[in-house]
Protein backbone atom coordinates (compact mmCIF):
# COMPACT_ATOMS: atom_id res chain seq x y z
CA UNK A 1 0.00 0.00 0.00
CA UNK A 2 1.62 3.36 -1.18
CA UNK A 3 0.52 6.11 0.90
CA UNK A 4 0.41 9.34 -0.69
CA UNK A 5 0.07 12.89 0.07
CA UNK A 6 -1.83 15.52 -2.42
CA UNK A 7 -0.72 19.17 -2.22
CA UNK A 8 -2.75 21.35 -4.67
CA UNK A 9 -6.49 20.56 -5.99
CA UNK A 10 -6.36 23.20 -8.60
CA UNK A 11 -6.67 21.97 -12.69
CA UNK A 12 -4.02 19.52 -11.87
CA UNK A 13 -4.71 18.46 -8.89
CA UNK A 14 -8.24 17.54 -9.33
CA UNK A 15 -7.32 15.84 -12.18
CA UNK A 16 -5.14 13.68 -10.21
CA UNK A 17 -7.92 13.01 -7.84
CA UNK A 18 -10.01 12.24 -10.42
CA UNK A 19 -7.72 9.93 -12.40
CA UNK A 20 -7.04 8.14 -8.95
CA UNK A 21 -10.78 7.94 -8.48
CA UNK A 22 -10.90 6.14 -12.01
CA UNK A 23 -8.21 3.76 -11.46
CA UNK A 24 -9.45 2.70 -8.11
CA UNK A 25 -6.15 1.07 -7.27
CA UNK A 26 -6.11 -0.95 -4.28
CA UNK A 27 -2.36 -0.49 -3.89
CA UNK A 28 -2.36 3.80 -3.66
CA UNK A 29 -4.49 5.43 -0.66
CA UNK A 30 -4.58 9.09 -0.71
CA UNK A 31 -4.13 9.89 2.87
CA UNK A 32 -3.59 13.43 2.90
CA UNK A 33 -5.16 16.29 0.78
CA UNK A 34 -4.26 20.68 1.08
CA UNK A 35 -4.23 23.40 -0.62
CA UNK A 36 -4.09 27.03 0.72
CA UNK A 37 -7.68 26.95 2.44
CA UNK A 38 -8.33 23.22 3.68
CA UNK A 39 -6.77 20.07 4.82
CA UNK A 40 -7.96 16.69 4.54
CA UNK A 41 -7.07 13.86 6.87
CA UNK A 42 -4.41 14.54 9.31
CA UNK A 43 -1.39 17.02 8.61
CA UNK A 44 1.13 16.16 5.87
CA UNK A 45 3.79 15.15 9.06
CA UNK A 46 1.39 12.99 11.17
CA UNK A 47 0.24 11.05 7.15
CA UNK A 48 3.22 9.99 7.43
CA UNK A 49 3.05 9.54 3.31
CA UNK A 50 5.59 7.45 1.30
CA UNK A 51 5.34 10.03 -1.74
CA UNK A 52 4.45 14.06 -1.24
CA UNK A 53 2.75 14.74 -4.74
CA UNK A 54 3.18 18.71 -5.68
CA UNK A 55 0.30 19.84 -7.66
CA UNK A 56 0.97 23.36 -6.37
CA UNK A 57 2.82 26.79 -8.07
CA UNK A 58 4.29 27.25 -5.08
CA UNK A 59 7.78 28.37 -3.93
CA UNK A 60 7.74 27.41 -0.81
CA UNK A 61 6.64 23.75 -1.50
CA UNK A 62 9.05 23.36 -3.84
CA UNK A 63 11.89 24.22 -1.40
CA UNK A 64 10.79 21.61 1.18
CA UNK A 65 11.15 18.90 -1.57
CA UNK A 66 14.86 18.28 -0.51
CA UNK A 67 13.86 18.45 3.57
CA UNK A 68 11.11 15.41 2.18
CA UNK A 69 13.69 13.30 -0.03
CA UNK A 70 15.96 13.44 2.98
CA UNK A 71 13.51 12.45 5.30
CA UNK A 72 13.06 9.23 3.27
CA UNK A 73 9.36 10.24 1.42
CA UNK A 74 9.82 10.15 -2.44
CA UNK A 75 8.67 13.67 -3.97
CA UNK A 76 6.89 13.55 -7.14
CA UNK A 77 6.05 16.58 -8.88
CA UNK A 78 4.46 18.58 -11.62
CA UNK A 79 5.87 22.44 -9.88
CA UNK A 80 8.82 23.30 -11.65
CA UNK A 81 10.21 25.32 -8.69
CA UNK A 82 12.40 22.43 -7.33
CA UNK A 83 14.73 21.56 -10.03
CA UNK A 84 14.02 24.90 -12.45
CA UNK A 85 14.79 26.72 -9.87
CA UNK A 86 17.88 28.00 -8.41
CA UNK A 87 21.06 25.71 -9.06
CA UNK A 88 21.32 25.19 -4.94
CA UNK A 89 18.34 23.88 -4.86
CA UNK A 90 18.68 21.66 -7.64
CA UNK A 91 21.67 20.14 -6.44
CA UNK A 92 20.12 19.74 -2.63
CA UNK A 93 17.39 17.75 -4.54
CA UNK A 94 20.16 15.49 -5.77
CA UNK A 95 21.76 15.26 -2.69
CA UNK A 96 19.00 14.39 -0.28
CA UNK A 97 17.56 11.61 -3.22
CA UNK A 98 21.73 10.17 -2.73
CA UNK A 99 21.42 10.15 0.94
CA UNK A 100 18.07 8.92 1.54
CA UNK A 101 17.31 6.45 -1.45
CA UNK A 102 14.03 8.13 -1.68
CA UNK A 103 13.31 9.31 -5.41
CA UNK A 104 12.07 12.46 -7.23
CA UNK A 105 9.37 11.74 -10.27
CA UNK A 106 9.61 14.90 -12.28
CA UNK A 107 8.25 14.20 -15.67
CA UNK A 108 5.54 16.17 -15.60
CA UNK A 109 7.78 19.47 -15.06
CA UNK A 110 8.60 19.45 -18.54
CA UNK A 111 6.24 18.92 -21.53
CA UNK A 112 3.55 18.05 -19.33
CA UNK A 113 5.01 14.32 -18.99
CA UNK A 114 6.32 13.18 -22.62
CA UNK A 115 9.14 11.13 -22.63
CA UNK A 116 11.93 13.96 -22.25
CA UNK A 117 13.48 13.70 -18.99
CA UNK A 118 13.54 9.52 -19.58
CA UNK A 119 15.02 10.14 -22.89
CA UNK A 120 17.87 12.51 -22.13
CA UNK A 121 18.67 11.00 -19.03
CA UNK A 122 18.57 7.52 -20.53
CA UNK A 123 21.55 9.08 -23.32
CA UNK A 124 23.20 10.06 -20.62
CA UNK A 125 23.29 6.44 -18.68
CA UNK A 126 24.29 4.97 -22.70
CA UNK A 127 27.32 7.04 -22.59
CA UNK A 128 26.05 9.54 -25.20
CA UNK A 129 27.10 13.58 -25.08
CA UNK A 130 24.75 16.01 -24.92
CA UNK A 131 25.04 18.77 -27.31
CA UNK A 132 22.03 21.24 -26.58
CA UNK A 133 18.63 21.55 -26.91
CA UNK A 134 16.19 23.20 -28.91
CA UNK A 135 12.33 23.48 -29.16
CA UNK A 136 9.05 24.96 -28.07
CA UNK A 137 8.49 23.99 -24.35
CA UNK A 138 5.14 26.20 -23.62
CA UNK A 139 2.12 24.74 -24.42
CA UNK A 140 0.69 27.52 -23.59
CA UNK A 141 2.61 29.59 -26.07
CA UNK A 142 2.32 27.74 -28.56
CA UNK A 143 -1.21 27.17 -28.55
CA UNK A 144 -1.99 31.21 -28.26
CA UNK A 145 1.11 31.91 -31.33
CA UNK A 146 -0.85 29.45 -33.30
CA UNK A 147 -4.25 30.79 -32.89
CA UNK A 148 -2.66 34.55 -33.17
CA UNK A 149 -3.40 35.60 -36.28
CA UNK A 150 -4.91 38.70 -35.69
CA UNK A 151 -7.77 38.70 -36.04
CA UNK A 152 -8.76 38.47 -32.69
CA UNK A 153 -7.14 40.49 -29.72
CA UNK A 154 -4.15 38.52 -28.17
CA UNK A 155 -5.73 39.27 -24.62
CA UNK A 156 -8.65 36.93 -25.59
CA UNK A 157 -6.63 34.35 -26.40
CA UNK A 158 -4.93 34.43 -23.45
CA UNK A 159 -8.22 34.80 -21.56
CA UNK A 160 -9.34 31.12 -23.52
CA UNK A 161 -5.92 29.33 -22.76
CA UNK A 162 -6.37 29.95 -18.99
CA UNK A 163 -9.42 28.86 -18.90
CA UNK A 164 -8.71 25.75 -20.23
CA UNK A 165 -5.86 25.42 -18.23
CA UNK A 166 -3.19 26.13 -20.42
CA UNK A 167 -1.24 28.77 -18.17
CA UNK A 168 0.14 28.63 -15.33
CA UNK A 169 -2.21 30.20 -12.41
CA UNK A 170 -0.38 33.73 -12.87
CA UNK A 171 -0.77 33.49 -17.12
CA UNK A 172 2.68 36.39 -16.92
CA UNK A 173 4.32 33.35 -15.49
CA UNK A 174 4.11 31.95 -19.21
CA UNK A 175 4.34 35.20 -21.07
CA UNK A 176 7.10 36.05 -19.39
CA UNK A 177 8.98 33.37 -20.18
CA UNK A 178 10.07 32.15 -16.55
CA UNK A 179 7.99 29.42 -17.17
CA UNK A 180 10.05 27.94 -20.17
CA UNK A 181 13.01 29.46 -19.12
CA UNK A 182 12.31 26.23 -15.94
CA UNK A 183 11.87 24.15 -18.34
CA UNK A 184 14.84 24.99 -19.90
CA UNK A 185 17.16 24.75 -16.55
CA UNK A 186 15.51 21.45 -15.80
CA UNK A 187 16.62 19.54 -19.37
CA UNK A 188 19.76 21.26 -19.54
CA UNK A 189 20.57 19.68 -15.71
CA UNK A 190 18.77 16.76 -16.59
CA UNK A 191 21.65 16.38 -19.33
CA UNK A 192 24.26 17.10 -16.53
CA UNK A 193 24.85 20.50 -17.42
CA UNK A 194 24.67 22.60 -13.79
CA UNK A 195 23.39 26.14 -15.49
CA UNK A 196 22.78 28.50 -13.61
CA UNK A 197 19.28 29.84 -13.33
CA UNK A 198 20.46 33.59 -14.45
CA UNK A 199 22.84 31.69 -17.02
CA UNK A 200 18.95 32.04 -19.33
CA UNK A 201 18.81 34.67 -21.23
CA UNK A 202 15.57 35.76 -21.08
CA UNK A 203 12.55 37.81 -23.89
CA UNK A 204 9.35 38.65 -21.65
CA UNK A 205 6.01 39.63 -24.00
CA UNK A 206 4.97 41.11 -20.44
CA UNK A 207 5.05 45.01 -21.20
CA UNK A 208 5.06 47.16 -17.60
CA UNK A 209 1.81 47.89 -17.23
CA UNK A 210 0.79 43.83 -17.24
CA UNK A 211 4.00 43.17 -15.20
CA UNK A 212 2.77 45.37 -12.13
CA UNK A 213 -0.66 45.01 -12.52
CA UNK A 214 -2.48 43.82 -9.52
CA UNK A 215 -5.99 42.78 -11.51
CA UNK A 216 -4.21 40.51 -13.99
CA UNK A 217 -6.94 40.35 -15.89
CA UNK A 218 -7.64 43.87 -16.64
CA UNK A 219 -4.45 44.46 -17.53
CA UNK A 220 -3.90 41.64 -20.15
CA UNK A 221 -5.20 44.19 -22.63
CA UNK A 222 -1.95 45.94 -22.58
CA UNK A 223 -0.52 42.88 -24.85
CA UNK A 224 -2.59 43.64 -27.56
CA UNK A 225 -0.76 46.56 -29.57
CA UNK A 226 2.64 45.00 -28.82
CA UNK A 227 1.81 41.72 -29.85
CA UNK A 228 0.05 42.95 -33.40
CA UNK A 229 3.24 44.95 -33.59
CA UNK A 230 5.34 42.37 -33.70
CA UNK A 231 2.52 39.93 -35.98
CA UNK A 232 2.77 42.54 -38.50
CA UNK A 233 6.59 42.45 -38.99
CA UNK A 234 6.31 39.05 -39.41
CA UNK A 235 7.38 38.36 -43.61
CA UNK A 236 7.33 34.75 -44.07
CA UNK A 237 6.61 32.17 -41.43
CA UNK A 238 5.01 31.71 -37.91
CA UNK A 239 6.19 33.07 -34.70
CA UNK A 240 7.16 30.56 -32.19
CA UNK A 241 8.60 30.94 -28.65
CA UNK A 242 11.32 28.86 -28.44
CA UNK A 243 14.31 27.99 -25.93
CA UNK A 244 17.73 26.87 -26.76
CA UNK A 245 20.53 25.57 -25.06
CA UNK A 246 24.01 24.62 -26.46
CA UNK A 247 27.69 25.12 -25.66
CA UNK A 248 26.98 27.04 -22.33
CA UNK A 249 24.56 29.40 -24.16
CA UNK A 250 20.69 29.87 -23.05
CA UNK A 251 18.16 32.24 -24.71
CA UNK A 252 13.87 31.85 -24.67
CA UNK A 253 12.29 34.32 -26.95
CA UNK A 254 10.02 35.08 -30.41
CA UNK A 255 11.54 33.66 -33.35
CA UNK A 256 10.14 33.45 -36.35
CA UNK A 257 10.42 30.35 -37.98
CA UNK A 258 9.75 29.22 -41.32
CA UNK A 259 7.26 26.48 -41.95
CA UNK A 260 9.39 23.98 -43.04
CA UNK A 261 11.74 24.42 -39.67
CA UNK A 262 12.17 21.27 -37.63
CA UNK A 263 10.52 23.22 -34.73
CA UNK A 264 7.70 24.59 -36.48
CA UNK A 265 5.33 21.46 -36.35
CA UNK A 266 3.00 20.53 -34.08
CA UNK A 267 -0.73 22.07 -33.35
CA UNK A 268 -2.39 23.26 -30.39
CA UNK A 269 -0.39 22.82 -27.17
CA UNK A 270 2.20 20.70 -28.86
CA UNK A 271 5.70 20.94 -27.21
CA UNK A 272 8.33 19.98 -29.92
CA UNK A 273 12.40 19.62 -28.71
CA UNK A 274 15.30 18.25 -30.69
CA UNK A 275 17.95 16.90 -28.99
CA UNK A 276 21.22 17.06 -30.06
CA UNK A 277 24.19 14.96 -29.18
CA UNK A 278 27.15 13.04 -30.08
CA UNK A 279 24.75 9.69 -31.00
CA UNK A 280 22.17 12.41 -32.96
CA UNK A 281 24.82 14.24 -34.64
CA UNK A 282 23.51 14.73 -37.80
CA UNK A 283 19.55 14.84 -37.73
CA UNK A 284 18.72 16.00 -33.79
CA UNK A 285 16.24 13.21 -31.75
CA UNK A 286 13.04 15.01 -32.06
CA UNK A 287 10.31 14.63 -29.37
CA UNK A 288 6.86 16.10 -29.61
CA UNK A 289 3.60 16.13 -28.50
CA UNK A 290 0.57 17.66 -26.32
CA UNK A 291 2.65 19.81 -23.74
CA UNK A 292 -0.07 21.31 -21.29
CA UNK A 293 -2.87 20.13 -20.49
CA UNK A 294 -4.59 18.98 -16.49
CA UNK A 295 -5.43 15.07 -17.61
CA UNK A 296 -2.02 14.53 -19.43
CA UNK A 297 0.07 16.49 -16.37
CA UNK A 298 -2.06 14.01 -13.88
CA UNK A 299 -1.46 11.11 -15.86
CA UNK A 300 2.67 11.63 -15.72
CA UNK A 301 2.74 12.18 -11.93
CA UNK A 302 0.21 9.13 -11.70
CA UNK A 303 3.30 7.24 -14.04
CA UNK A 304 6.06 8.16 -11.50
CA UNK A 305 4.13 7.19 -8.53
CA UNK A 306 3.75 3.78 -10.06
CA UNK A 307 7.55 3.66 -11.16
CA UNK A 308 7.80 3.55 -7.41
CA UNK A 309 6.25 0.13 -6.69
CA UNK A 310 9.46 -1.86 -6.93
CA UNK A 311 10.95 -0.08 -3.80
CA UNK A 312 11.58 -1.69 -1.05
CA UNK A 313 9.93 0.81 1.46
CA UNK A 314 6.18 0.01 0.68
CA UNK A 315 7.09 -3.82 1.15
CA UNK A 316 4.57 -5.09 4.07
CA UNK A 317 2.98 -1.15 4.59
CA UNK A 318 -0.34 -1.80 6.24
CA UNK A 319 -3.61 -0.52 4.32
CA UNK A 320 -4.01 3.21 5.53
CA UNK A 321 -7.71 4.89 5.70
CA UNK A 322 -8.38 6.77 2.12
CA UNK A 323 -8.78 10.43 2.67
CA UNK A 324 -12.47 10.50 0.77
CA UNK A 325 -11.20 11.43 -2.78
CA UNK A 326 -15.20 13.27 -2.73
CA UNK A 327 -14.10 15.42 -0.35
CA UNK A 328 -10.91 16.31 -1.94
CA UNK A 329 -13.35 17.70 -4.87
CA UNK A 330 -15.23 19.30 -2.86
CA UNK A 331 -12.67 21.12 -1.63
CA UNK A 332 -11.21 22.84 -4.91
N1 LIG B 1 -1.71 23.17 -16.21
C1 LIG B 1 -0.80 22.47 -16.91
O1 LIG B 1 -0.96 22.16 -18.09
C2 LIG B 1 0.47 22.06 -16.24
C3 LIG B 1 0.78 22.49 -14.97
N2 LIG B 1 1.95 22.12 -14.39
C4 LIG B 1 2.24 22.60 -13.05
O2 LIG B 1 1.26 22.10 -12.15
C5 LIG B 1 1.19 22.98 -11.03
C6 LIG B 1 -0.27 23.28 -10.72
O3 LIG B 1 -0.86 23.94 -11.81
P1 LIG B 1 -2.45 24.21 -11.81
O4 LIG B 1 -3.15 23.04 -11.24
O5 LIG B 1 -2.79 24.69 -13.16
O6 LIG B 1 -2.53 25.42 -10.75
P2 LIG B 1 -3.82 25.91 -9.91
O7 LIG B 1 -3.62 27.34 -9.57
O8 LIG B 1 -5.07 25.50 -10.61
O9 LIG B 1 -3.72 25.06 -8.57
C7 LIG B 1 -2.71 25.27 -7.61
C8 LIG B 1 -3.17 24.65 -6.30
O10 LIG B 1 -2.09 24.71 -5.38
C9 LIG B 1 -2.62 25.08 -4.11
N3 LIG B 1 -1.53 25.59 -3.28
C10 LIG B 1 -0.80 26.72 -3.43
N4 LIG B 1 0.09 26.83 -2.41
C11 LIG B 1 -0.09 25.73 -1.63
C12 LIG B 1 0.52 25.26 -0.44
N5 LIG B 1 1.48 25.96 0.17
N6 LIG B 1 0.09 24.08 0.11
C13 LIG B 1 -0.91 23.37 -0.49
N7 LIG B 1 -1.53 23.78 -1.63
C14 LIG B 1 -1.11 24.94 -2.18
C15 LIG B 1 -3.71 26.09 -4.45
O11 LIG B 1 -4.59 26.30 -3.35
C16 LIG B 1 -4.35 25.38 -5.63
O12 LIG B 1 -5.26 24.40 -5.14
C17 LIG B 1 2.02 24.22 -11.39
O13 LIG B 1 3.27 24.15 -10.76
C18 LIG B 1 2.18 24.10 -12.90
O14 LIG B 1 3.38 24.67 -13.37
C19 LIG B 1 2.85 21.29 -15.00
C20 LIG B 1 2.60 20.82 -16.24
C21 LIG B 1 1.40 21.19 -16.99
N1 LIG C 1 1.87 26.70 -18.31
C1 LIG C 1 2.59 25.59 -18.83
C2 LIG C 1 1.90 24.32 -18.46
C3 LIG C 1 2.81 23.19 -18.50
O1 LIG C 1 3.90 23.17 -17.97
C4 LIG C 1 2.70 25.69 -20.35
O2 LIG C 1 2.05 26.56 -20.91
O3 LIG C 1 3.43 24.90 -20.95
Amino acid sequence: MIRLALLGTGNVGQAVIARLEALDDPGLCLVHISNTRVTVGPSLRESAPHVVLDATASDAVAARHADWLARGWHVVTANKLGRGASLARAEAIENACHASGARYGDAATVGAGLPLLRSLRALQVGGDAIHGVAGVLSGSLAWLLARFDGSVPFSTLVREARAAGYTEPDPRIDLSGEDVRRKLLILARAAGVPLEADAVQVESLVPQALAQADDIDAALDALDAPMHARLDAVREGRLHFVARWRDGIARVGLETLAPNDPLAAGSGTDNRVAIHSARYAHQPLVIQGPGAGAEVTAAAMLDDVFALRDQPTFAGTRSSKNVAIGIGRAIA
